[in-house]
């Protein structure tokens, strides 16, 4: 351990003194329980402002607590490679000494000096358990990394869309801007002493780090030898909202927290009519349910929903964040959100109640979307095709027209549909949303979306829950501005859905989760698919023993993505077979699972005639169904006889 700063500029400061004061940029709009609470929190957390004036160096600047910088000898960890969403690994697994270390000082390491000298970095996430750690550790390195500041979300939390908004519109007082963010999060995955955490890097364009930078960070932690870090720096009060300054060697050091629903309220009004969904939300013919699943959403909800948009308080469920989401698992899909499904009246309990007309879910780290109708279920293929061909008249951000959409491909091909109709420009890209942000930062796409629950457009570089609720409302509210008040019945979500397959036809879909198979198992199962692709015959012989109802496979591969603006390539991007008659199934391994391997299996199948859109999704399905598992003998590989999760 060696001291880089011993000697202390100031006699008279003989110990780290931070000063903390208001914000002047955010403070003012922030609800007035939070002012009183930060007024609580000064006067109880710091020492008097008198002694603190007494204690500054020079009368009129602002007192400033010292730090030194420490390097710390350690010695590379193993399987420090961030996957499709950052790093995921057991709390457990974080908490080791140097493991969380040793990734952030990697990061900065694979980072252009500028972009953390002197640089401002958010760090944030979904609140989950050991993020206050990570955050105290964080802006230490950070410290000593020489930042000029962090901005931390209110105890932690800030949403990974908020985190994207925040980089890309938020100034600071005195003109700052961020130059990229720790996103703290390990998304859906369960929270708590024995669960996940994650840790992510996000950049200056507000999207997810690139592989060029990833891949960078992962060759850093297998060399690493050292890393630094202030010692004396004291934890922040990150449930304060306020700026506390520090003097490092480097220069001064400043600790922002803030409410970041402020700023992510401020870019939603820019591109939403709130009026016209507040007339929606606050007529008593509406009835709506929001479930933050305990996830950080539900940190925005009750001021979105609530204060802004006039909806009834007991409209959210779970809209606490707590640390263990409440001991569940928080990924809005109809296994893990209960409550909601019960409520909009899709559960096995048949309830008297009445359901709402709309429901939606979050995820924990809240870029993920679920959308219910009353005792209906809107598939995320379908959902992210609807948002598409009514975004123009019903979102004036979208007023002047789509520059493009763009699908992942497992996504069904219900967005291809819309974009051939409207003429839009149309992109197919792998599983994981930084493959949209090259597009969107090329002006190529405004909407985009995934199977995966993930919906989103150009006003960010992450896939946004609330956005994509915010849009369903908004088509809900234009298609009723006239039924509101007075007999008119309300066009309700599943009128809004059948409409659309009555004019572009319907993509039956459905999803077959795995989870927690044997690594070694999976592997061969892909391997055996992809090896039978050599011979398409084969193939359908295969398949006329199977089903006799089932058209033939036309083609099968692995999909490769030419990526059209900077020309990268991405191979092995899930197994494809493709039916003569549209149909179609995909088999990919999960990248953001953190123990075996999670196999996915899709399954999609296109039906023209309007007089056959409104069967049951997996009856329609169940020929294909039958294909797809006695094709990749998913018994015999993992033992499994039924999937753990079907969407
Ligand atoms: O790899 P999977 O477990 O299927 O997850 C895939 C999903 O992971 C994250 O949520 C990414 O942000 C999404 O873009 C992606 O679709
Ligand atoms: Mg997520």
């Amino acid at each position: 351990m060696i001291h880089l700063l011993r000697s202390l500029p100031s006699p008279a400061i003989i110990s780290p003194r931070p000063r903390r004061h208001r914000h002047h940029t955010t403070t003012p709009s922030l609800p007035s329980h939070s002012r009183s609470l930060l007024l609580h929190r000064l006067l109880r957390a710091t020492p008097p402002l008198a002694s603190l004036v007494d204690r500054q160096p020079n009368a009129g600047g602002p007192a400033m607590g010292l730090f030194t910088v420490t390097k710390k000898a350690t010695t590379p960890f193993e399987g420090q490679k961030p996957g499709t969403s950052g790093l995921r690994k057991k709390v457990t697994v974080f908490q080791q000494p140097h493991y969380l270390q040793n990734f952030v000082q990697s990061t900065f390491n694979a980072l252009p000096a500028e972009e953390v000298k002197g640089a401002t970095i958010v760090v944030s996430g979904d609140g989950r358990y050991f993020s206050k750690d990570a955050v105290q550790i964080i802006t230490k390195m950070a410290a000593a990394n020489g930042a000029r500041r962090v901005w931390v979300g209110l105890n932690s939390l800030m949403s990974t869309p908020a985190v994207s908004a925040v980089i890309r519109e938020r100034v600071g007082a005195d003109g700052s801007k961020a130059t990229g963010a720790f996103i703290l999060t390990a998304s859906h995955n369960p929270g708590g002493p024995t669960e996940d955490f994650g840790i992510k890097y996000n950049m200056g364009n507000g999207g997810p780090a690139p592989e060029s930078v990833t891949d960078k960070i992962f060759s850093n932690t297998t060399t690493i030898s050292e890393y630094l870090i202030t010692e004396d720096l004291p934890d922040v009060d990150i449930s304060v909202v306020g700026v506390t300054s520090f003097s490092g060697p480097e220069g001064p050091f400043d600790v922002d927290v803030f409410d970041s629903s402020v700023d992510y309220i401020k870019l939603m009004k820019t591109i939403f009519d709130f009026e016209a969904i507040k007339k929606l939300l606050s007529s008593p013919k509406f009835t709506f349910c929001y479930d933050a699943l305990h996830g950080v959403a539900g940190a925005y909800a009750k001021h979105i929903f609530v204060e802004e948009l006039g909806a009834d308080e007991s409209s959210l469920l779970n809209c606490v964040p707590k640390e263990d989401f409440g001991g569940g698992h928080p990924d809005p899909n109809l296994t893990y959100a209960k409550e909601l499904v019960e409520r909009m009246g899709l559960g096995k309990s048949s309830s008297n109640v009445e359901p709402p007309e709309f429901g939606a879910a979050a995820d924990g780290d809240a870029d993920r979307n679920m959308i219910l109708g009353k005792r209906f279920f809107v598939t995320p293929s379908d959902s992210v095709a609807i948002i598409a061909a009514n975004a123009v008249q019903s979102i004036p951000y979208f007023a002047s027209g789509l520059k493009g959409v763009a699908r992942s491909m497992p996504t069904s091909a219900a967005l291809d549909v819309v974009a051939k109709n409207l003429n839009l420009k149309f992109f197919e890209v792998p599983t994981g949303w930084k493959f949209f942000g090259n597009l969107m930062d090329a002006g190529m796409c405004s909407i985009c979306g995934e199977e995966s629950f993930g919906t989103g457009s150009d006003h960010i570089r992450e896939k946004d829950g609330i956005w994509a609720v915010l849009a369903w409302l908004s088509i809900l509210a234009f298609k009723n501005k006239d039924n509101l008040e007075g007999d008119n019945k309300l066009v309700s979500v599943e009128d809004i859905v059948r409409q659309h397959w009555a004019t572009y036809g319907r993509h039956y879909y459905t999803r077959y989760d795995y989870e927690n198979v044997d690594a070694g198992a999976a592997k061969e199962l892909m391997a055996n698919l992809v090896s039978m692709q050599s011979s398409l015959s084969d193939v359908n012989k295969l398949i006329k023993d199977i089903r006799s109802d089932v058209s033939e496979v036309v083609a099968a591969d692995e999909f490769e993505y030419k990526d059209p603006v900077d020309g990268s390539v991405s191979k092995h991007q899930g197994i494809r077979y493709l039916f003569g008659d549209g149909s179609r199934l995909v088999f990919r391994l999960s990248g953001t699972g953190s123990v075996g391997a999670t196999i996915r299996v899709y399954i999609e199948q296109y039906e023209k005639d309007s007089s056959k859109t409104g069967r049951d999704s997996q009856d329609a399905l169940a020929p294909l169904v039958d294909v797809a598992l006695k094709l990749s003998k998913m018994q015999e590989y993992t033992g499994r006889s039924a999937p753990t999760v079907i969407t």
